[in-house]
């Protein structure tokens, strides 16, 4: 650690409210590989939290280990101050937690607004049977989800693509349908894995001024190789670099981080 900041997701709310979401002590390994080790970070409401570090270093790892996809070796998983049992990812978004990946993801056989649907579906009230049986509290139901989704796809810009199959998409329209669907379900905390990839300077900027936005009513984790997107629009930075966190702060302290600049530095001459 090179920083002034705490790396405690407890001791960041020992002045006040405990973070939104922490991870603290988590380690993750694969067989003789440690991808994440001993890694504490706390992410607060109202904050964009950069994650950043050279490939390999244990970003995906660690959205995979918060939404649930990957059980930690070690470790434990908080929300608001609460340790987490360890729960399927379903159950994990029905604790207001929703992420994208990298890529798109979308199901190719369902329209954009399906696809945001899916997302919204945390907010479904019906059972079952009764939507099987189309009973008219599903239809109406139904009704308020494609409401949510026509919404979610609005504030990312891609109202007018609703019909459209993903595959007849171009890519940056793509990656704003999954971010919608991450919107959809109304999240407390969205973690974001390299939402710019592929993504030309329009629409970075477009991103940018959406995560602000995003910023004032939910937690923003942002994994992201971007770095004139990372400096600009996060509040606190996290740098990994083989599976350890190097540095924590704003971003001016980390791009001034000496062992910031040599772990990309060392990525660079390995190439
Ligand atoms: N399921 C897995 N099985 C084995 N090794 C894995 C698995 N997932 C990740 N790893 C390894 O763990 C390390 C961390 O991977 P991770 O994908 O978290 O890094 P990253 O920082 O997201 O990289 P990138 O920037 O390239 O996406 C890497 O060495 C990777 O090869």
């Amino acid at each position: 650690m090179t920083t002034a900041e705490t790396r405690s997701g407890s001791a960041a709310a020992a002045g006040g409210e405990p973070p939104a979401f922490a991870v603290d002590g988590v380690t993750v390994r694969f067989g003789g590989l440690t991808a994440m080790d001993d890694v504490s970070v706390d992410f607060r409401a109202g904050e964009i939290h950069g994650v950043i570090g050279p490939n390999g270093a244990g970003k995906t790892t660690l959205l995979n280990v918060c939404c649930g996809f990957q059980r930690p070796d070690a470790g434990v998983v908080r929300r608001a101050g609460r340790t987490l049992p360890a729960l399927a990812p379903h159950q994990l978004v029905g604790l207001g937690m929703a992420r994208t990946l990298q890529g798109v993801g979308l199901f190719r056989g369902l329209s954009a607004l399906e696809n945001v649907m899916v997302g919204a579906d945390r907010h479904r009230r019906t059972g079952f049977t009764a939507a099987l049986l189309a009973l008219p509290r599903a239809a109406r139901d139904r009704a308020a989800l494609a409401e949510r989704a026509h919404a979610a796809l609005e504030e990312v810009g891609a109202a007018p693509y609703a019909d459209r199959l993903p595959g007849s998409l171009p890519y940056p329209v793509q990656k704003r349908v999954a971010l919608a669907r991450a919107l959809a379900a109304d999240p407390e905390l969205i973690l974001l894995d390299e939402p710019a990839g592929g993504l030309g300077a329009d629409d970075i900027a477009a991103l940018e001024s959406l995560l602000r936005d995003l910023s004032s009513r939910m937690a923003v984790v942002l994994v992201e190789h971007h770095m004139d997107l990372v400096m600009a629009v996060c509040d606190r930075i996290t740098v990994l670099d083989f599976g350890r966190v190097i540095a924590v702060g704003d971003p001016a302290s980390v791009q001034a981080d000496p062992a910031v600049a040599a772990a990309y530095l060392g990525e660079e001459t390995s190439r």
